[in-house]
């Protein structure tokens, strides 16, 4: 871009700002409910279904409660829903079956969403941490974290998501060669039709504390993910992840944490012009409703702006805890 900027008083930038019917004219990108992507806490676990301390307003959800989360979201809009499941520590092993069984509490809201609420896009999370009791989203043999034996198992997991209903799989283990495996295996399945949404770039991110506590993983984990998960440093890295899930197959991309990473979302959009996606997560989340409970920061206000900061840095949409509050309050224009 090469701005044509005629020298002062011809120019005069804050005409343009004068008055809110001006500033709509020039308003250069739009926050819409159809951006959103709320996800989701989902137990079996007797007495689980609680406030997640960390999440101020964020609760786990029991089977019916996630059913009517997506009556909620069908109402207000937010096309989509992703599921996140707290696990019994009790199921989790070293092995990990847990994860693909169609009786699972993720696969049991898949099809009981889409059996009551057709109309919401399902997107699941494809990892093995929820079901492992090393707590890593790999397979472990002697601490190292198995790339090809774990993909064998996530293959098993999105074929059993798929088969449940799941419009969306999205991996965010960050093994190699996943999303090539689970494409062709989709379409051996029968399944062309599923998305897969990849976490690309994704950081080994010291915000997904709040998360981890939400999933019941905090305690399980072993050390950390940074042989798998980026290094946070890099950027050129990401380029040549979003490349290579692309040319295996995956139909977008997502960039995850969000906001400290904005430049990265850029570039995606920029290098690649595919749908692009960042995870507000919850470290982020927990961040801003900790300064709004101290009174520090406007909720609504703070909310709206780190939300169309997605939109301004490239991206399509956004993942986001805030999702239905944002959705609530979008609908009051
Ligand atoms: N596969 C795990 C997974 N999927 C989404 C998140 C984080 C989401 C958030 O922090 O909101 C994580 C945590 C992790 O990688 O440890």
């Amino acid at each position: 871009m090469n701005p044509i900027l005629p020298p002062f008083p011809h120019t005069r930038l804050r005409r343009m700002r004068r008055t809110q019917a001006l500033r709509d004219l020039a308003q250069e990108n739009r926050l819409s409910v159809k951006d959103l992507i709320w996800p989701i806490f989902i137990t079996d676990v007797p007495g689980a279904d609680v406030e997640v301390s960390s999440m101020p307003g964020v609760f786990r959800m029991t089977l019916d409660g996630a059913v009517r989360a997506a009556e909620e979201a069908a109402k207000l809009g937010i096309p989509a829903l992703c599921l996140f499941p707290y696990t019994d520590p009790a199921v989790k092993t070293e092995t990990c079956e847990m994860a693909w069984n169609p009786e699972n509490i993720s696969n049991r809201v898949i099809r009981a969403i889409k059996a009551e609420v057709p109309e919401i896009a399902i997107m699941t999370d494809i990892a093995l941490d929820p079901y492992n009791a090393n707590g890593h989203d790999g397979l472990v043999r002697d601490g190292v974290i198995l790339n090809d034996e774990t993909v064998e198992c996530l293959v098993k997991m999105a074929i059993a998501q798929a088969e449940a209903g799941a419009d969306i799989l999205g991996p965010s283990d960050m093994m190699d060669g996943r999303i090539g495996a689970m494409r062709a295996a989709l379409e051996a399945a029968g399944h062309s039709d599923v998305t897969i949404l990849s976490y690309a770039a994704k950081y080994a991110s010291a915000f997904y504390g709040p998360f981890r506590d939400a999933v019941g993983a905090t305690g399980a984990l072993k050390g950390d993910k940074k042989t798998y998960q980026m290094n946070p440093a890099n950027s050129d890295e990401a380029i040549r992840l979003v490349a290579r899930d692309l040319a295996e197959g995956a139909d977008m991309v997502m960039v995850k944490p969000g906001m400290p990473y904005l430049d990265i979302c850029r570039r995606v959009k920029d290098a690649f012009g595919v749908p692009t996606y960042a995870y507000q997560v919850s470290g982020e989340y927990a961040m801003l409703m900790a300064a709004v409970k101290n009174g520090w920061l406007d909720h609504d206000k703070v909310m709206l702006e780190s939300l169309m900061s997605f939109r301004r840095a490239g991206c399509d949409g956004v993942l986001s805890y805030f999702a239905p509050a944002a959705a609530r309050l979008l609908a009051q224009g």
